[in-house]
């Protein structure tokens, strides 16, 4: 079993964005699924720290809990048992409309497959998170335009998602989450789904973001080149995090 004491210690600064103090703090978090009578413990005492501006990787087989973790702690899910700070923040009590406050200003999200809106523009489904948060239009429209712009996307603008390639979905997925300029970036196999080249493509934009804009980043990947990008790589052994080099 690791050792739980010495899971994932509060960090200390290591880039240019980095701040002291943690951005995220978790401790005691419990997962267990109630499969059919047999439950499922996937997160046992887990603790995490993350700092501002710091990327980190999940990483290991299928089935250890990374999906469960990063949906823990993008809010979307609740452990069943634990503490979820964010920068002093308790979120796990906030109802359900505080958390989506919470989240719409704080947390951008990336998965594997886009998510984009079908009958609305690469424009508009940038520009949705923003309005959705309470901005004025024209505001939203040029904060989508300009990261639109920064993704390598301004020949696209008035595309709808089918009438962009699976690389460019992805572009337009990653502008959309970063258009509120969260405080962290949680990205769930973002290019699982895209060949060798797209997939560069969005490597590079994701750590040149973490640069630029200062959101720290957590990726569940299964791509090494991805791995090898952040400061820290961790997996999940019995439930807890383990770091590893
Ligand atoms: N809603 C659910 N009900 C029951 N069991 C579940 C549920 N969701 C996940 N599990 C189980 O919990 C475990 C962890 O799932 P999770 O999706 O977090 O794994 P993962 O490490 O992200 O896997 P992968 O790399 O294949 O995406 C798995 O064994 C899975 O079968």
């Amino acid at each position: 079993m690791a050792d739980r004491e010495n899971q994932v210690p509060a960090t200390t600064p290591r880039g240019p964005n980095e701040t002291a103090g943690p951005l995220i703090q978790a401790s005691g978090i419990n997962k267990t699924y109630n499969h059919r009578k047999s439950p499922i413990v996937v997160l046992d005492r887990l603790a995490f720290a993350l700092g501002f501006g710091e990327t980190l990787g999940i990483v290991g087989a299928s089935g250890i809990g990374k999906s469960t973790l990063l949906h823990i702690l993008g809010t979307l899910d609740r452990p069943d048992a634990g503490e979820l700070n964010y920068s002093g923040t308790d979120v796990l009590r906030l109802d359900d409309a505080q958390l989506a406050r919470f989240r719409n200003k704080t947390i951008g999200f990336v998965f594997q497959f886009h998510h984009l809106l079908p009958e609305f523009s690469a424009l508009e489904n940038t520009m949705m998170p923003a309005l959705v948060g309470g901005m004025d239009k024209k505001s939203a429209r040029e904060k989508a335009e300009s990261i639109l712009v920064r993704v390598g996307l301004e020949e696209r603008l008035s595309h709808r998602p089918n009438e962009l390639s699976g690389g460019e979905q992805q572009r337009v997925a990653l502008a959309r989450a970063l258009v509120q300029r969260p405080a962290i970036l949680l990205a769930d196999e973002p290019t699982g789904n895209l060949d060798r080249r797209n997939s560069d493509i969005i490597h590079t934009l994701l750590m040149e973001l973490n640069q630029e804009m200062g959101m720290a980043l957590v990726v569940v990947t299964h791509n090494m080149e991805l791995a090898a990008l952040v400061s820290r790589r961790v997996t999940i052994v019995n439930g807890a995090l383990q770091e590893f080099r």
